[in-house]
């Protein structure tokens, strides 16, 4: 939209000082003394160089006395997207990490995860997780929630009061031999997906959902052009485990393809172990993967190669996966994701680490395009919701010790 046609929108804020995002071209840009408008819809109307002030107070009507200036040490940057979190598990977030992740499922997940029929612990646990996270500036996040309907309406309607951008997968899962209550049958987990409002379809992973259940929930997605989310590729033992279940299927993600669950809108947890064919068919359906470094580690799981997946030219975005992740900070998953990627150098020193920068793309812009809601998130381009933490490195009693004179640098330590 052109400016002139902006300037028909109301302007709600105006700020002034240093902005910081990503973009398609540039991993980091650092945007010093620009002026940034929202309309009254909350959307940025513009965002350009200061000097440019006379000429935009005039296009779109605001007095330079309503304009709020940052202070020195202050920059906005946009929120953080994560893009895979598990809010039942928060729970018991940093404990019980000690054992590999289908014994882990069985041992600790499955039993906690099946308290979730009782609304009031529901609501306490979701109630501190989305206060948690958005407090790390989780602005937007892909939740798992369990398989009890009403308490994953719940988590959305938490979500949307505290005003957390949430897609909220009431998880499906018809196959659990190991804690026999905490599933569904086939007809109930289909039924209440579709009772559920606005869902993400969740197929927890391969190994808990019969074909036919995959299938219902692939046609479910298709027939209401709705996300998708699930696990894939973790672990080898998982990986051995679906070609055992599902004989008939080349790969892991053929499993998920032929019932139609890759899709532009799915988001795959971890894909450690993804074959380079594997990561092709992500590309060409356009499902993007989420890198959960914390969970990959804590879980020993593998390491996912970024470099490869980015190779392959296949949407990535960033999780924290509580609590197989034991830290509900993006900030945590960008630290991890860059000592996964020095993991991979120290294996082979011709791998190119990750640079910071290219974590904070994945962190923001990446996570947004790998929900798809890259067009109305993820960095600040004119047209996108005004979704940004405002960040002031010199917040009285915060985390950093700045050297007298030195300009204010971009690094890993501006949020706790
Ligand atoms: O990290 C994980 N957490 C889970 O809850 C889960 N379920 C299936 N696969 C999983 N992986
Ligand atoms: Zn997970």
């Amino acid at each position: 939209m052109a400016n002139s046609d902006r300037a028909d929108t109301a302007i709600a804020f105006v700020y002034r000082g240093t902005f910081v995002h990503s973009t398609q071209q540039k991993a980091l840009q650092i945007l010093k003394d620009a002026l940034l408008g929202v309309d009254t819809q909350g959307k940025i109307a513009f965002i350009e160089e200061g000097k440019e002030l006379e000429k935009l107070s005039q296009t779109f009507g605001f007095k330079t006395s309503d304009i709020t200036q940052l202070a020195q040490h202050e920059f906005f940057m946009p929120g953080l997207v994560d893009t895979h979190i598990h809010a039942s598990q928060y729970s018991y977030a940093g404990t019980a990490l000690d054992m590999p992740l289908l014994q882990w499922l069985n041992a600790y997940t499955f039993p906690v995860e099946s308290r979730f029929k009782d609304l009031e612990f529901a609501r306490k646990v979701y109630t501190q997780i989305v206060r948690r996270t958005l407090r790390n500036g989780t602005t937007t996040a892909c939740y798992f929630a369990t398989i009890h309907t009403e308490a994953s309406l719940l988590l959305g309607q938490i979500a949307n009061n505290f005003g957390q951008r949430a897609l909220v997968g009431k998880v499906c899962m018809d196959r659990n031999d190991c804690v026999k209550h905490y599933k569904e049958t086939l007809q109930d987990s289909q039924d209440e997906t579709c009772r559920f409002l606005i869902p993400v379809v969740t197929p927890r992973f391969a190994p808990s959902c019969t074909g036919a259940l995959l299938e219902q929930l692939g046609e479910i997605a298709k027939n209401n052009n709705l996300h998708i989310q699930s696990h894939i590729s973790e672990t080898l033992e998982e990986v051995k485990l679906v070609k055992e279940l599902f004989p008939e299927s080349e790969s892991y993600a053929d499993v998920y393809y032929k019932h139609n669950l890759l899709t532009d809108k799915t988001v795959m947890a971890h894909g450690c172990h993804l074959s380079d064919e594997e990561l092709a068919l992500f590309r060409e359906t356009g499902a993007s993967l989420s890198h959960c470094p914390n969970s990959n580690f804590s879980l020993c799981s593998g390491v996912l190669n970024v470099r490869n997946v980015l190779k392959h030219k296949v949407k990535l975005g960033l999780g924290t996966d509580v609590a197989g992740g034991y830290s509900a900070s993006m900030l945590d998953a960008v630290r991890r994701a860059l000592d996964a990627s020095k993991v991979l150098t120290i294996q082979d020193p011709k791998y190119k680490t990750l640079s910071f920068e290219e974590v904070f793309r994945i962190a923001t812009l990446g996570g947004s395009q790998a929900l798809s809601l890259d067009d109305q998130t993820g960095n600040f381009e004119v047209g996108k919701d005004f979704d940004a933490l405002r960040i002031n490195v010199a917040a009285e009693g915060g985390p950093i010790d700045l050297i007298q004179d030195e300009e204010p640098k971009v690094g890993l330590n501006w949020l706790k």
